[in-house]
């Protein structure tokens, strides 16, 4: 499933002859997919008996709310989910219709009239009725009962051992809370510290946060409160959703942990064993052997990779899951680690007193006080208030100081996070440090920047000078929302390249062209073992300087790529079959990366793409400088829509008939 394209844009041309009357006019607007029209089709000759109109329309919006990232269809809000894509002059059911059919309807589990076959499940929950395929009720079973049990329970750990290991680990409180290192003094954030007592005390920890907030920073030092705490040599297991989110933990782990033994770091996937169309051969009955587990770029999890995480991990390891939940969520069903977060705001995960007071105790010992609602507004370094107690009472816990992006782009940020579209266009026209909004028919600043960047490249790769030319390939980049057209990746990486050759570029960027020359950015687009290379590395052609040229022959061409601090990995381009050029990007491909300078060109109004989470996604991707070419409408927009994914993670839930 493609999260980038419309269901408009993808299935225009997708239509069914001899369609079912009722989801025949969806599938010519191109609303329902063929797929969609195939699947119910499938499960009504399976069944053999006959389905109502309005639940045959059910299930295969439910289907389409799946491929949309949804896990489930909330009646409730049906005329609001149909509310774009629903064909002129089409009847919607009303909710009340949709259940009182459904609740009839053989397919579905618990219906009065229960047939052979019974792929979906209505349930009830708090916020309505919910209608899902079997799998995905399945799925979120997992993951609820997983979570519950894990808050049921504590590690049993001694107290004074727990406050020894951490205070070893993040350093004693001070009154002025000051450090020294390498870099000159440095304030040690209590917040962190208040990680490690949560992480020790717990079975599950969610460690969320911004970009540059200390998360991979005080994973490390976690890590090093629990080896503190074991007896045993700990087997850790790293791992993220990509191959290059697992390589950034890898070696950012390692960075952090120059005494200890590195840690190598996987893809969630390789971890689980799980190869593509088989189950994970590490499930409930072949545990993995981990003593703790650390999932990075959680919001990156779909929600079947989530139970799977959940179902293999020994109900006596320490599992963390970390990342961002503002930030655009898995391209499959799910936003779990957004889940994750809002269910205990919703009042849904387990928090007992008692594990409210050993929260508070652990503030305490952080060296922070809990807020109680009275004299100055609080200062987050130093307290948390109720909600925040709540939230650290079931384990999630928030880092808020940002240690990387300037101080403009991170309060644009909790501006977009705060849904305040009033807020973020004052920032915006006020002229906010290291912000500008671009006129989209007149980027002018941004042609010169993108223009200089390109250039220094150039002059750096040209040279053979692979640091210097690294050091410049995160300068800057563009990110877009769509792919394809001119406001998306294909229209804005041909005008850069014809900006760069002053005008003079005769033909488009393809995936073999732009490895001919000295300077391109390249993104690699597959993993690859041979070459020691992950979907989503970047890297930069260089002039190989090391290799002789033959006279009058090509200028021989090598792609240099970062590995770790300040490594290089080389590999001859000829190696290299799935790259594209790195000019410009999606913004769902830049997650998990920062640039020195961002240039975010948003959508039209009206994509179903734009939305806050885009936006937040985007404009955090850059640590000083952040250009957004769109309109104040467009902006605010952007601001006012949130991704819509339901799901019955955040609320109590029972399956109808029981
Ligand atoms: N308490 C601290 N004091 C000083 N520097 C810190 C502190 N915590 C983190 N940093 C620094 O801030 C930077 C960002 O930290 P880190 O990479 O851990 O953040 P992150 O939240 O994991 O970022 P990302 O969004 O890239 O995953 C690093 O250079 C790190 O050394």
């Amino acid at each position: 499933m493609t999260a980038e394209l419309t269901g408009q844009d993808r299935f225009a041309d997708d239509l069914v002859l001899g369609a079912d009357p009722v989801l025949e006019p969806w599938n010519r607007a191109g609303s329902l997919s063929a797929a969609d029209l195939h699947i119910v089709d499938r499960l009504g000759r399976l069944t053999g008996e006959r389905i109502d109109d309005d639940a045959k329309l059910g299930v295969a919006l439910a289907v389409r709310a799946v491929r949309q990232g949804s896990t489930c269809l909330a009646l409730n809000d049906v005329a609001e989910f149909v509310a774009q894509f629903a064909p002129d002059g089409v009847r919607v059911p009303s909710a009340r219709a949709l259940l009182d059919s459904l609740a009839r309807c053989p397919l579905v589990t618990g219906s009065s009239n229960g047939g052979k076959l019974r792929p979906l499940v209505l349930a009830e929950s708090d916020d309505g009725p919910l209608l899902y395929l079997h799998k995905y009720f399945r799925q979120e079973d997992i993951i609820r009962s997983v979570l519950d049990d894990r808050a049921s329970r504590a590690p049993d750990v001694d107290p004074d051992a727990v406050r020894e290991a951490v205070y070893h680990a993040f350093g004693e409180p001070r009154p002025d809370d000051t450090e020294e290192s390498g870099d000159g003094p440095t304030r040690v954030d209590a917040r962190q510290r208040l990680a490690g007592f949560v992480a020790a005390g717990r079975w599950i920890t969610v460690l969320a946060g911004g970009p540059g907030t200390g998360k991979t920073f005080t994973v490390a030092r976690i890590l090093a409160t629990l080896e503190h705490l074991s007896d045993h040599r700990l087997r850790i297991g790293l791992c993220a959703p990509t191959g290059r989110a697992a390589a950034q933990l890898q070696s950012s782990v390692a960075s952090y942990r120059t005494d200890a033994t590195p840690i190598r770091a996987v893809t969630v996937h390789s971890l689980l064993s799980w190869r593509p169309g088989a189950n994970p051969r590490y499930n409930r009955t072949n545990t993995l052997p981990h003593d703790v587990v650390v999932v990075d770029e959680t919001s990156m999890l779909s929600m079947t990779a989530m139970s799977y995480v959940l179902d293999a991990i020994r109900p006596d390891a320490r599992i963390i899951f970390v990342g961002d939940p503002h930030q655009l969520e898995s391209v499959d069903a799910g936003a779990v680690l957004a889940d994750l977060v809002d269910r205990v705001d919703a009042g849904e995960a387990t928090t007992t007193a008692a594990a409210r007071a050993r929260a508070s105790e652990a503030v305490a010992l952080a060296g922070m006080r809990v807020f109680d609602g009275t004299g100055e507004s609080p200062d987050p370094d130093s307290v948390v208030d109720d909600a925040d107690l709540s939230r650290i009472s079931a384990g999630v816990i928030t880092l808020r100081r940002g240690h990387r992006n300037s101080p403009g782009i991170a309060e644009l940020a909790a501006a977009v996070n705060d849904g305040d579209a009033d807020r973020v266009a004052g920032l915006v026209v006020s002229g906010l440090p290291g912000v500008t909004l671009v006129d989209p028919t007149r980027v002018d600043p941004v042609q010169e920047a993108v223009t200089g960047w390109g250039r220094d490249l150039l002059a750096a790769a040209d040279e053979g000078d692979e640091a210097g030319a690294l050091a410049a390939l995160n300068r800057h980049r563009v990110l877009c929302a769509h792919r394809e057209g001119r406001w998306g990746v294909q229209g804005w990486t041909e005008q850069i390249t014809d900006w760069i050759a002053g005008g003079h570029a005769h033909l488009p960027l393809t995936s073999t062209t732009v490895m001919t020359r000295p300077g391109r950015p390249i993104l690699v687009t597959v993993n690859d073992k041979e070459t020691d290379t992950s979907n989503g590395d970047c890297g930069v052609v260089i002039r190989d300087v090391r290799t002789t040229a033959d006279p009058g022959g090509p200028v021989p061409l090598t792609v240099a790529f970062t590995r770790g601090e300040s490594g290089v990995h080389r590999v001859h381009p000829a190696r290299l079959s799935d790259v594209v050029p790195a000019y410009a990007m999606t913004i769902h491909r830049s997650q998990g990366s920062q640039y020195e300078a961002v240039t975010v060109v948003l959508p039209p109004v009206g994509s179903e793409l734009l939305t806050r989470e885009l936006l937040y996604t985007a404009i955090t991707r850059a640590q000083k400088e952040v250009w957004i070419v769109g309109t104040l409408d467009v902006l605010k927009a952007a601001v006012d829509r949130r991704v819509a994914r339901a799901s019955g993670l955040r609320s109590r839930i029972r399956p109808l008939g029981t």
